[in-house]
């Protein structure tokens, strides 16, 4: 019998008619290489065109009557991708009406799509193979000019734990040489040193110590050592001539040190708290793909019941998931995770270079750590035998990604459970109207956590009406009772945190003669102000332009700024409080690397007496000495075009007042707004989920809005704009065809925001309960407007939207 395997490939080709399978002859001299995960590179088409592909399955024989093509070469050595990944490829792409190509790219770190290179790391140096293979050499780097049967002999080492094989990327940082400090000596050793110092050989003493605290991490770069922790070059020299330490040059990193969090221990936990652990930790073990909602008051210690719930299983040698908001994915939160369960987690978020992403990535895949922290895309961590997966803060619209595949981690994550038999803890102290209403169906089981920690009382929240002619907008932003507020707090050493609600943009020109707004040629929207380039610019595309002296439309000289930024708050604030302490959080103050965490860390330290920002500072913070909540202006998110924008004002002005009075002293919160009688802002004052769930409910059933209704939207996009319409209009029709009567179109309109880019955009909104045509229907029209992609039309299907605008 002639044994001839084939691989069914996902070639790199995102196309619709290419987004399925293809069969490919593995060559024999490829025969026991080959695996599902792995990426190959074969021919395509006519001509010699070669292009890369993942396999996703091998079979002994083929249904296919002409000449199948063999695959040309391995690109990876091991298979990149676990089954579990693969299957949930399938599921995705057809969730989210993708290429399965785009799915299986997205699941892997940048790196693996960017250029690196693959080395052979020999574990077994004893090993004739071994030897033979590296012929001396230190590593083997893999190329594809290597033959046939060296290819089969590195898989066989690797499989046999002989050699690893790792990626580097090409022009990363990481290979850069640097000095870094290691030692010789054991902790016993550095002790013994370290009493045979002087006792004023104070920065020696604080080197020893250093070392011996951080013996495992070394080396340690230089210059972390000098900035993160303070130690002088000089102390480094006068160690290393003692030999105390050594000064090596590192090519690669190991995990990047940072300042360890302090340790710490499991605390006894509340009746509430002991009720949650307890009803989790029974499904983690009986391996049961529940889902729970914890729907818990802030600061009533969520994060707690998520750690003793991971320690659980770990117990049972499980792994375990947690997803948060990127934005909240600071050292605070990060530490709690670290400080508990120590080395064993990874940390996964936009801060890391693509190399150290790679890096833990690497360690994930390695089962080196148990436990994954990550922001929305860790959510594809290649984590083994999961055993718990949390969602915190899951009202979170950033869970949901905004370009293809447009997928939503809750719904990624619920998915994993199923395949790992774990159940799934979605978080928040303001669940989405989505989950919340599945709670009440019973498929979600629901925990409600209605005390704070210590019993403490909710902030209480004052209402300011801003129509009031003494809240007058001519006197300034603060309103008297806002003012009072901080002027106490101040008094009493207690901090406050300032929240300017805004929109996305922070002030834009208007003329007051002629109402004319500086707009961006390409996008249709405002141009910002921004104060360190002194420049207008574009937030879409980046555009930028002087700022103008006098009305590009009337020539009048009275355009000026409109809508109030930060740094105009800040400013009002130097003015009100000199005394006081401001530290500003917004996007401009947080371009720079590591400067969210740095200005919260400060803030955390009381080096600050007022945080002033955006959206940003809303949630998850947990300061014992804020004690004043302010919100400058409740309304913006409120006048959003989006049927959530109810939804969003009260989970933000929820979680804003939130972050007061969380210790031992009562919080205060002050809401100046122009709307006080709406129900989304009294609930919110009352901290009152409950009966904000109601009412939203009872205006989302009467408006046919999720979660009564399913939501799809599709988007046309094209350079013409009566083309965009013409091309709309067809789609609607096609739409209508296949739809009930049940079923509700909206559209086509054009995005709030038009035209980006120099192209126009209009969608449509399907709003349906039971359509088992639509899904199919939508695959034909993503199908017929292909060939039309070339001529600059571009179709974009988002299942469940986060923002409709
Ligand atoms: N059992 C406990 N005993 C003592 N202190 C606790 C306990 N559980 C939690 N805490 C403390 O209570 C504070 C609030 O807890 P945590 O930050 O987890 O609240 P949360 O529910 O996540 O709130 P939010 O939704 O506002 O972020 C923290 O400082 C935490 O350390
Ligand atoms: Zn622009
Ligand atoms: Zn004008």
């Amino acid at each position: 019998m002639v044994f001839m395997a084939v691989a069914e490939i996902i070639v790199d080709v995102p196309t619709m008619q290419t987004n399925r399978p293809f069969e490919y002859l593995i060559p024999d001299s490829l025969s026991d290489v080959v695996v599902p995960g792995m990426r190959v590179e074969v021919p395509f088409g006519r001509g010699k065109r070669k292009i890369q592909g993942f396999v996703m399955q091998v079979k002994a024989t083929s249904d296919f009557q002409g000449k199948l093509k063999p695959i040309s070469r391995v690109i990876d050595l091991k298979p990149v991708l676990s089954d579990e990944m693969l299957q949930l490829s399938y599921w995705l792409a057809d969730r989210t009406y993708s290429f399965q190509i785009s799915c299986l790219q997205t699941m892997l770190p940048s790196v693996m799509r960017a250029k690196y290179k693959q080395y052979v790391i020999p574990l077994d140096n004893e090993d004739t193979e071994v030897q033979t293979l590296l012929d001396g050499k230190e590593t083997l780097e893999i190329t594809n000019q290597l033959d046939d049967a060296t290819i089969r002999l590195i898989n066989k080492l690797r499989q046999n734990n002989k050699i690893d094989i790792q990626y580097v990327v090409e022009n990363q940082a990481l290979q850069i040489k640097r000095q870094a400090v290691t030692t010789n000596l054991n902790v016993i050793q550095l002790h013994e040193a370290k009493s045979k110092l002087r006792a004023n050989a104070k920065s020696q003493i604080k080197l020893l110590d250093f070392l011996a605290h951080h013996l495992e991490e070394l080396p340690v770069e230089l210059n972390v050592l000098q900035k993160e922790f303070g130690i002088s070059r000089s102390a480094i020299k006068t160690a290393e001539k003692n030999q105390l330490l050594q000064i090596t040059e590192v090519t690669k990193l190991r995990k990047p040190v940072g300042i360890d969090p302090e340790k710490t221990t499991k605390l006894k936990l509340t009746e509430e708290q002991r009720v949650a652990v307890s009803e989790i930790s029974d499904a983690i073990q009986s391996e049961t793909p529940q889902t729970f909602l914890v729907e818990g008051v802030t600061g009533s210690g969520k994060t707690e019941v998520y750690l003793q719930t991971i320690e659980k299983a770990l117990q049972q040698d499980k792994t375990a998931l947690m997803l948060v908001p990127e934005i909240s994915l600071t050292p605070q939160m990060v530490n709690r995770v670290v400080g508990r369960f120590g080395n064993q987690v990874a940390v996964l978020h936009s801060g890391l270079s693509s190399g150290e992403r790679y890096d833990e990535w690497t360690r994930i895949e390695n089962h080196d750590v148990k436990v994954v922290v990550g922001a929305r895309s860790a959510v594809f961590a290649p984590l083994n035998k999961i055993g718990l997966i949390i969602i915190d803060e899951e009202h979170e619209a950033s869970y949901k990604q905004d370009d293809n595949p447009r997928y939503n981690a809750r719904d990624v994550a619920l998915w994993r459970a199923q395949m790992n038999h774990c159940p799934v803890v979605l978080g928040s102290a303001t669940p989405s109207l989505e989950s919340r209403a599945r709670a009440e169906k019973g498929v979600y089981r629901l925990i409600r956590m209605k005390k704070r920690i210590n019993n403490q009382n909710l902030p209480h929240v004052q209402i300011v009406d801003m129509r009031d002619a003494e809240n007058s907008a001519t006197k300034g932003d603060f309103s008297p009772a806002l003012k009072e507020g901080l002027q106490t707090t101040l008094q009493r050493h207690e901090q406050a945190i300032v929240l300017l609600n805004r929109r996305g943009y922070s002030s834009f020109m208007m003329c007051r003669e002629c109402g004319f707004v500086l707009k961006c040629p390409n996008c249709d929207v405002s141009l910002t102000y921004h104060k360190d380039l002194g420049k207008m610019k574009c937030h879409y595309c980046g555009h930028e332009e002087p700022v103008p002296r006098v009305c590009p439309n009337c020539k009048s000289k009275k355009i000026g700024f409109y809508g109030t930024g930060t740094q105009n708050i800040e400013q009002q604030l130097n003015t009100l409080f000199p005394e006081a302490r401001v530290l500003r959080m917004d996007v401009d103050t947080t371009r720079r690397k590591g400067s969210h965490a740095k200005i919260l860390q400060k803030f955390g330290q009381h080096q600050a007496d007022i945080l002033l920002g955006t959206q940003m500072i809303a949630k998850g913070l947990d300061f014992p000495d804020v004690t004043l909540v302010g919100v400058i202006n409740a309304d913006t998110t409120l006048s959003l075009a989006d049927f959530r924008a109810s939804e969003r004002t009260f989970q933000l002005l929820t979680q804003v007042s939130g972050r007061a009075g969380r210790a031992d002293k009562t919080g205060h919160v002050v809401i100046q707004t122009f709307n006080p009688d709406h129900y989304a802002i009294k609930d919110a004052a009352k901290q009152d989920y409950e009966t904000f769930f109601k009412q939203e409910m009872y205006i989302r059933h009467q408006a046919n809005y999720t979660p009564y209704y399913f939501t799809t939207l599709i988007s046309v996009a094209n350079k013409d704009e009566g083309q965009t319409l013409k091309q709309s209009y067809w789609l609607k029709k096609q739409l209508e065809t296949s739809l009930s009567k049940d079923a509700i179109l909206l559209g086509p309109s054009p995005t709030m925001i038009s035209r980006k880019q120099n192209k126009y955009y209009y969608q449509i909104i399907v709003k349906y309960k039971h359509e088992p045509q639509l899904h199919q229907k939508l695959l034909e029209i993503l199908n017929e407007t292909q060939a039309d992609a070339k001529k600059g039309f571009t179709i974009a299907i988002d299942n469940e939207p986060q923002h409709i605008d």
